[in-house]
């Protein structure tokens, strides 16, 4: 019946019909724009693309400059439109009921229900954007318990050390021979062999396989191969590089309409990338899954299994599992995990943790190099603990003992926020900011605004690990946002700051690390993370 009514009318009667259906919504569209609730100040927005034009078309995407360019101009508290309205907080107290870590805070959830993340398939699963309550609740516990065991820290710090002999190998046979050096080739992309070697790091403490993503790269460089069969060394470059894709991507599920992403070939041609990214990484991560599980059936009771994250999680509530019987809000839930599930959980370790913590180390290269004096105090540090020994495994003791290399770590992250904005959404109304705002609101945490305000701390711009260092010192509450806040701080932070201290102690102790061009900018890539793009640095032994 309406396609007959359509089939009757002239072209110009269609362009005067869809002209009218536009104008409609135009007008709906600025009269609530208009008529909003606690109108603040903020971009002007497009109908259906909001501020996605000054997003992409200004600033090209970057995260970090789009808000550090919206904090400038707008001020502490602001607004931006995506695929909804959201408030961007600036200041401590305005995200204090935001970030209260107690489980009365019923503002936990990071956005709205949201059809991009279903369509993505990741809604309700794992924990980073797991939206479902009782499901996050419950995925979290288990992962926690897995990664502050102390058979965890163990193996983090032993695979530490296994992981960065492997990196020297392939070290010593690309730029460090003595011809190498004094014909100054002896230059590499730290940020590259970073990201590497996180990737081997975390794919085998949590799944306890091996990848291969340091060897691989070792073939691209050199003409000697590594001694690693080809085609398994390709086939963890593939995972790890839909992983990383994932990582950069999947924001634009959430900030993109639905509209858009199927219709608008830019839009639509990224999700569609996107999505088959996805069910790549799905199907590698049930391949691993199923075989651990075959593994762990083979294994006679009284044998030890590994100590990686993957086992925790198969075994957690089965005759394997020593804390048989985990409650989650005071609920028993003693069954043990579907593979969907662990899956879930696996995936989000991965993407929490790789380009986290190369990245942190990249920038902290890059600052030690422009701050010497820094530098120096890290070497002397080090030299105390280690007593000039350049070759023995770092171990626990040592890493409690590296305070300045951590003030260093957490220094760097101030300046250099790896997530510069945070979201948090509220399900019931609430005064937040001193508004109140009906439930449904959608708040985005500026992090590196409040990392850089002086209200609190002394000489913001200035680099500066020894505020850490300071007696009795502590950053004002909710200032420092690492790791993010609240119920949803990071779980992964103990496993991040051990990785990020043993691997710059084990760097600096043996090698002497310089930036082939002081002058050139620092190369940032700011998507949903900032990224270090690529760190051109020179290396050598130590005298
Ligand atoms: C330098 C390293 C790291 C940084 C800077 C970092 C930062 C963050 C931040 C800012 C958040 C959001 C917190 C919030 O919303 O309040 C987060 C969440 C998370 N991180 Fe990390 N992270 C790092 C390393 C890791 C590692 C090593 C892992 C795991 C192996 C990990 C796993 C996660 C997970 C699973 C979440 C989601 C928590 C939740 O939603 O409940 N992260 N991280």
């Amino acid at each position: 019946m309406v396609l007959k009514l359509f089939e009757k009318l002239e072209i110009g009667d269609f362009l005067l019909f869809l002209s009218t259906i536009l104008t409609i919504y135009v007008v709906q569209y600025y009269y609530k724009y208009f008529t909003r609730v606690n109108p603040l100040p903020g971009p002007f927005p497009f109908p259906f693309v909001g501020n996605l034009p000054q997003y992409y078309l200004w600033f090209n995407g970057e995260n970090k400059k789009f808000y550090e360019y919206i904090y400038k101009k707008y001020g502490d508290i602001c607004e931006v439109q995506f695929n909804e309205r959201a408030i961007v907080l600036s200041r401590t107290e305005y995200i204090e009921k935001l970030l209260t870590p107690s489980t009365k805070n019923s503002h936990v959830v990071r956005f709205p229900d949201n059809e991009g993340l279903e369509e993505l398939g990741i809604e309700g699963k794992g924990i980073l954007l797991n939206q479902d309550l009782k499901s996050w609740k419950y995925n979290r516990q288990f992962f926690s318990q897995a990664i502050l065991s102390p058979k965890f820290t163990n193996e983090a710090i032993d695979w530490t050390n296994k992981l960065f002999n492997e990196l020297e190998g392939y070290w010593n046979k690309l730029f460090l021979k003595e011809e190498i050096i004094k014909e100054n080739k002896n230059k590499l992309d730290f940020a590259a062999w970073l990201h590497h070697y996180t990737n081997d790091m975390i794919i085998k403490i949590l799944t306890g396989e091996r990848s291969y993503s340091m060897a691989a790269y070792f073939d691209t460089l050199s003409d000697e191969k590594s001694d690693h069969p080809l085609a398994i060394v390709d086939d963890s470059v593939k995972l790890v590089q839909a992983l990383r894709k994932h990582l950069l991507g999947f924001i634009m599920f959430v900030n993109v309409s639905s509209f858009l992403r199927h219709y608008v070939p830019f839009f639509k041609n990224k999700a569609d990338d996107l999505l088959q990214n996805v069910r790549f990484i799905n199907n590698r991560l049930d391949e691993i899954i199923k075989r651990r599980r075959q593994t762990i059936e083979n294994t006679p009771l009284n044998e030890p299994l590994t100590n990686d994250m993957l086992t925790s999680l198969i075994t957690a509530n089965t005759s394997r599992d020593v804390n048989h019987t985990k409650t989650v809000g005071g609920e028993a839930l003693n069954r043990p995990m579907t593979d969907t599930e662990i899956r879930g959980i696996i995936f989000d370790g991965f993407l929490g943790g790789t380009d986290t913590t190369a990245n942190t180390i990249s920038f902290v290269t890059y600052y030690l190099a422009h701050n010497q004096d820094v530098k120096k105090k890290l070497i002397e540090e080090i030299d105390r603990i280690f007593q000039g020994d350049k070759t023995r495994p770092i171990t626990e003791n040592d890493f409690q003992k590296l305070k300045y290399c951590e003030a260093i770590v957490k220094e760097v992250s101030r300046v250099l926020t790896i997530a510069p904005v945070f979201t948090r959404y509220i399900n019931k109304p609430d005064e937040i900011a001193g508004y109140k705002w009906p439930a449904g609101t959608m708040f985005r945490i500026n992090a590196d605004a409040i990392h850089y305000n002086k209200d609190y701390w002394e000489d913001p711009d200035k680099f500066n690990p020894d505020r850490w260092m300071a007696e009795g010192f502590e950053s004002k509450k909710l200032s420092f946002l690492m790791f993010g806040g609240g119920l949803r701080l990071c779980p992964g932070r103990k496993l991040a700051m051990i990785e990020l201290v043993c691997l710059i102690a084990l760097l600096y102790r043996k090698y002497e690390i310089d930036l082939v061009d002081m002058n050139a900018p620092l190369k940032v890539i700011n998507g949903g993370v900032t990224a270090c793009g690529e760190l051109l640095t020179k290396i050598k032994h130590r005298k």
